[in-house]
């Protein structure tokens, strides 16, 4: 009886497994039906093996399989197709001339909050509407009003960068600058005064630190190969609310931020948590009553989770990124001694008294900064493969028919260090983006893609760039910039996500400069 349970247990399982591998080998031949080279899959893992295989980056795996198979390929996650497009026309059309076609990013393998109710994970009309409610919060008037926040936490890393000038020791770069932005996004976006910049033991940072490191994880990965496990997980995640370890710390946070500013509803606080509040249904209840405010459409009005899951996704977009683009920055001025003594020379010329704060206004002024920086961000793209979008019907673009529900990756990494648009693209020559060379350039517009490009673009890339440059601003005005032998040249990078990390930091060796003597401009 048993030996009789067992053959048919083992017979179910074996038909099972046949028509499972003969699914897979149907969704694997995509590629092929629709006449696009690709690189050929492992039955279970697809290429994903060889994209998350340490010992290479994902851009150096995404080079090697361009060089081999051109500018328009595709390749498997699992049994999930994703369409790599590099012909800028093709790229044009899909984030902006169709963008009413390819206005998703593919959907989360696991979809659980809150990232699915984030500007990252929403979908369709319900994006169109948040993002419309969210992006007023990162107008330049807004900025201004965060540059104050933004300065207070400068000047403790300056203060941090003076007592290494002091005790003679080089600093790592990378963990100084995360815990700055992460203490200016705290105060930002969550309302939390952190301090970890003084306390790199601090347990927000820790977690988010861990979070982004271990973001695609053994759970993400068997979700990948068999989407039956994504569906179970999903359900799981959110019927149990199941959340690492930040994401409660902060949803707990925000919910009683909310409270209080509630009660406190006279209090004005500038940040982007209060400038999301005054959409909040709850409190234009409050103002209104019940019966008006269900007499405004949905879409003019977020709830309670979006404000959370929103803010939780502002930490995490606006922690990582500009921590990457200050450090790569300050390695490139240190490795380009002339470019550091002329923006010097062009920050103390805008500022002229050096004691004095460095402002909005000031690095508006500064056009070499402005030039430095975007060198920066093409030759180190702080987010590598985050540029993702979903076709929702059949669309051609360029020579392909690209099927409904496809999902398409830029390269940015690849596309930025194009020798076709980039000539000697290693070199770092930040006059490309002088006033002159844009003026007489042919340059294609996607050529140069570090915030992404369309409606769904970076939605913080103002709030990024006034960061990085009044901390560089601070910095250079303040220290000369050497590159510590302990730092390996060029610096290995890793991917834990989807931005790009030194993998083993940038120490830098810092000289204060004498007391400056301000010049004219
Ligand atoms: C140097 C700094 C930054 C870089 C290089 C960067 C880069 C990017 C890129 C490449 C994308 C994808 C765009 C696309 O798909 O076309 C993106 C999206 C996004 N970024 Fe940033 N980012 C930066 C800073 C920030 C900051 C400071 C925040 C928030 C405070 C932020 C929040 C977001 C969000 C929410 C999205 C998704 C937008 C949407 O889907 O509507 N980023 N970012």
């Amino acid at each position: 009886m048993l030996a009789a349970i067992i053959v048919i247990l083992l017979t179910l399982v074996g038909v099972k497994l046949v028509q499972w591998v003969r699914i897979r080998r149907y969704e694997q031949e995509f590629f092929k039906r629709i006449g696009v080279p690709y690189v050929k899959p492992h039955l279970v893992f697809g290429s994903n093996h060889i994209l998350r295989d340490r010992s290479n980056t994902q851009m150096a795996v995404i080079t090697k399989w361009r060089e081999e198979l051109g500018e328009v390929f595709g390749f498997f996650s699992g049994g999930r197709p994703s369409l790599v497009v590099s012909d800028l026309n093709m790229v044009r059309q899909i984030l902006i001339k169709d963008f009413h076609l390819f206005s998703n990013r593919p959907s989360m393998v696991i979809k659980a909050e809150p990232v699915i109710t984030t500007l990252v994970g929403l979908r369709d009309q319900r994006w169109k509407d948040v993002r419309a409610l969210l992006t007023p919060t990162f107008s330049m008037t807004k900025m201004k009003l965060m540059a104050g926040i933004m300065n207070e936490k400068i000047d403790t890393l300056l203060s941090i960068f003076e007592e290494h000038v002091e005790s003679q020791k080089t600093i790592e770069l990378y963990s100084s600058f995360q815990g700055m932005t992460l203490d200016v996004i705290c105060e930002c976006a969550l309302a939390i005064k952190s301090n970890c910049q003084r306390n790199q033991n601090d347990k927000l940072l820790q977690a988010v630190r861990g979070f982004l490191q271990n973001a695609v994880n053994n759970f993400i990965m068997l979700a990948i190969y068999f989407p039956f496990f994504g569906m179970l997980l999903s359900v799981l995640s959110n019927k149990l609310a199941f959340s690492g370890r930040m994401t409660n710390m902060i949803v707990k946070h925000l919910k009683q931020v909310i409270k209080m500013r509630r009660n406190n509803v006279g209090e004005k606080t500038v940040d982007v948590l209060q400038m999301m509040l005054e959409a909040s249904e709850t409190i234009i209840e409050e103002k209104v009553g019940k019966e008006a405010l269900s007499a405004i459409p949905s879409r003019k009005v977020l709830s309670d989770n979006e404000i959370i899951a929103n803010a939780w996704v502002f930490l995490l977009g606006g922690f990582e990124t500009t921590a990457n683009a200050l450090t790569f920055t300050c390695y490139l001025l240190s490795k380009h001694k002339n470019y550091q003594d002329q923006l010097y020379h062009e920050i103390i010329s805008v500022v002229k008294d050096p004691t004095c704060a460095v402002t909005y206004e000031h690095v508006s002024e500064m056009k070499l900064l402005d030039q430095i920086l975007s060198e920066s961000l093409r030759l180190y793209p702080p987010v590598v493969t985050f540029i993702i979008r979903e076709a929702s019907e059949d669309t051609q673009v360029g020579s392909v028919t690209i099927p409904k529900n496809t999902g398409i990756l830029i390269p940015i990494w690849d596309i930025h260090r194009d020798p076709k648009h980039w000539p000697d693209p290693e070199k770092f020559d930040p006059s490309r983006f002088s006033a002159s060379s844009k003026a007489n350039s042919t340059r294609h517009p996607m050529a140069y893609l570090p915030f992404g490009a369309g409606p769904r673009n970076c939605v913080g890339m103002r709030f990024g760039q006034l960061e990085a440059k009044l901390a560089l601003a601070k910095i250079i005005l303040n220290y000369e910039l050497d590159l510590a032998p302990e730092t390996e040249d060029p610096p290995p990078l890793t991917v834990p996500s989807v931005a790009i990390n030194p993998a083993r930091g940038i120490f830098m060796a810092l000289r204060r400069r004498s007391t400056p003597t301000p010049t004219n401009p």
